[in-house]
């Protein structure tokens, strides 16, 4: 067996140590976060800031970001994977995964999560609670589906956007990089880069140009 070190502590860390708990790979797993107040976390030990990482990569070979910006997530993501660390993929036992798609390391699937045949997910997503993803998707980089939202098939999203809670993406669409879909838009139609839609269906409601 093998250790596992998890890069926040806050709420999604431990939906993400949980998970990983319930898959039975990993014997030990610790906490990084940079609130020195916090000591344990659903009993999990907190060993330490997010700078210290490098100080347990002889106790701990596998690491995880349970950060829920995207685009910081995938930083850390890469700093660790640069100092050698494994980058696992977390995969909650009560989530559907089709042997046919392809997840890349760093990413989460959570309770209840559905991914069908040929779906390919990128590096350092987040597929939420009772999110689904269905065939032929693919999903970049950094992307993160929030609990409940629902990506119809032959759907292409491309890296660090977010869905919010209850999303809806109808089939044969693509998603720029940098979106935001606010919880519960129905999105019917190719979304820009850098840009929050809302609404049903979805309409552009501000555009990030150079911000992100
Ligand atoms: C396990 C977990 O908890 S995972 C986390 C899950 N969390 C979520 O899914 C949260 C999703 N967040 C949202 O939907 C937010 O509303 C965001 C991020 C899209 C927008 O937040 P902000 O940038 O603060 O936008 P703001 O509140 O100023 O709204 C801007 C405009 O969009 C509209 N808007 C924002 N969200 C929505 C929405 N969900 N549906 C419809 N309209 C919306 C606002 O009414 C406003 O419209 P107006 O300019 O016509 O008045």
């Amino acid at each position: 067996m093998e250790n596992l070190l998890i890069l926040g502590a806050g709420g999604h860390g431990k939906v993400v140590a949980e998970a990983a708990m319930l898959t039975g790979r990993w014997d030990d797993i610790a906490f990084l976060d940079n609130d020195t107040t916090l000591n344990r976390v659903i009993g999990i030990p907190v060993i330490g800031s997010f700078d210290t990482y490098l100080d347990h990569s002889k106790a701990y070979s596998s690491a995880v970001v349970a950060i829920g910006n995207n685009e910081n997530r995938f930083v850390w993501l890469t700093k660790l994977e640069q100092a050698g660390f494994k980058i696992p993929v977390i995969i909650h036992p009560s989530s559907i995964v089709s042997k046919f798609s392809q997840i890349e390391s760093g990413t989460v699937v959570l309770a209840g999560a559905v991914i069908n045949a040929d779906a390919s997910i990128a590096k350092g997503c987040i597929l939420n609670t009772s999110s689904t993803i269905d065939h032929d998707c693919v999903i970049g980089n950094g992307v993160h589906v929030s609990p409940g939202a629902n990506v119809s098939g032959t759907v292409t999203i491309n890296d660090f956007s977010w869905l919010g809670v209850g999303a809806s993406i109808v089939n044969n669409i693509t998603i720029g990089s940098h979106v935001i879909v606010a919880a519960g838009a129905v999105v019917i139609s190719d979304i820009p880069d850098s840009v929050m839609v809302a609404g049903v269906p979805a309409q552009i409601k501000q555009s990030y140009g150079d911000e992100l």
